[in-house]
């Protein structure tokens, strides 16, 4: 099966404008993403995510390296043609309205009159903004203009979607909403790319992730596989008595070889605490 992104030893580096020194920004980058699947890169600031989406959208020219979209060269036009883009900072138009935007966009990407119209309703619908189609985007929330940038990036029904920090400056409720969003792409079977520097947001969407550290890919896999510890079983017990872990402790010091780590209450994230407190109370 053709992947929907080959990116193969990607390189980038970057000239000094006058003095200073040369940067490295990717260095021997390679992905392979399927069809389908939702990948996550994921480093610190500057680590070279942008640059690397960048490289594989033909923004930015690689120093050497190849960049692929279902078989299509990134430096070729049409490779583009099935690629849907929400750049970090997008840029809107804050005096045109949700449904004005994507009316805008529409046209550009060649769509008019009913069709035009009926897709802009069913991605309205999509991103939970049918209610404030008529608003400008100037009155948008951080979370309401991410959701809009990503129904911008659906208008021409790409079959791979490239985030850069969907969820930048949005608060959990709002990244919350994305993630959903996310997880209605893959069930359309779109595959998404998406970069982050937010640990928690990728684990939850993610099948696939990639840790890039100085332009360098460090570790990459299945989140199971990267996640769990091997050499660890975890049993996590509902209203055990002291008694009865006293009992499993006891055994565990007569079973060879094995160790007893801890016990104790599991602990959530405080962004699941968060979310589960403020869900709960009336706006
Ligand atoms: N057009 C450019 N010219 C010169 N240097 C650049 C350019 N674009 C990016 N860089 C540099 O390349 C490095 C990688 O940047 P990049 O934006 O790819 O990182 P990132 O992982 O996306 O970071 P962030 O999480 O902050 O968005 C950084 O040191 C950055 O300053």
């Amino acid at each position: 099966m053709e992947a929907a992104v080959e990116i193969d030893r990607l390189v980038k580096v970057f000239k000094p404008q006058l003095r200073g020194r040369e940067l490295l920004a990717v260095d021997q980058v390679s992905i392979t993403i399927a069809p389908g699947e939702v990948y996550g890169l994921i480093g610190p600031n500057g680590s070279g995510k942008s640059t690397t989406m960048k490289a594989l959208l033909g923004l930015v020219a690689p120093t050497s390296g190849t960049c692929r979209i279902f078989g299509a060269d990134s430096l070729a036009v049409d490779s583009r043609e099935q690629v849907g883009f929400l750049p970090e900072n997008p840029y809107f138009y804050k005096h045109l309205t949700g449904e004005e935007t994507l009316a805008f966009y529409g046209k550009l990407c060649g769509l008019r009159g009913q069709t035009l119209k009926d897709r802009i309703g069913e991605l309205l619908e999509l991103v939970d903004l049918t209610g404030a189609r008529d608003r400008r985007l100037g009155g948008y929330s951080k979370g309401m203009l991410q959701r809009i940038g990503l129904a911008q990036a659906l208008i021409q029904e790409p079959r791979l979607v490239i985030l850069d920090e969907p969820t930048a400056g949005v608060d959990p409720i709002g990244s919350r909403q994305i993630r959903d969003l996310i997880f209605a792409l893959r069930e359309r079977g779109i595959t998404v790319f998406l970069c982050s520097h937010l640990l928690e947001q990728v684990q939850e969407v993610c099948d696939r992730v990639g840790i890039i550290f100085r332009g360098k890919m460090v570790r990459e896999g299945r989140l199971e596989d990267l996640l769990s510890i091997e050499d660890q079983t975890e049993v996590v017990l509902k209203d055990a008595s002291p008694e009865l872990l006293e009992e499993i402790q006891r055994l565990v010091a007569q079973a060879e070889g094995a160790e007893w780590v801890r016990s104790g209450r599991p602990r959530t994230t405080l962004e699941r605490l968060f979310l589960r407190e403020t869900s709960r109370r009336p706006d």
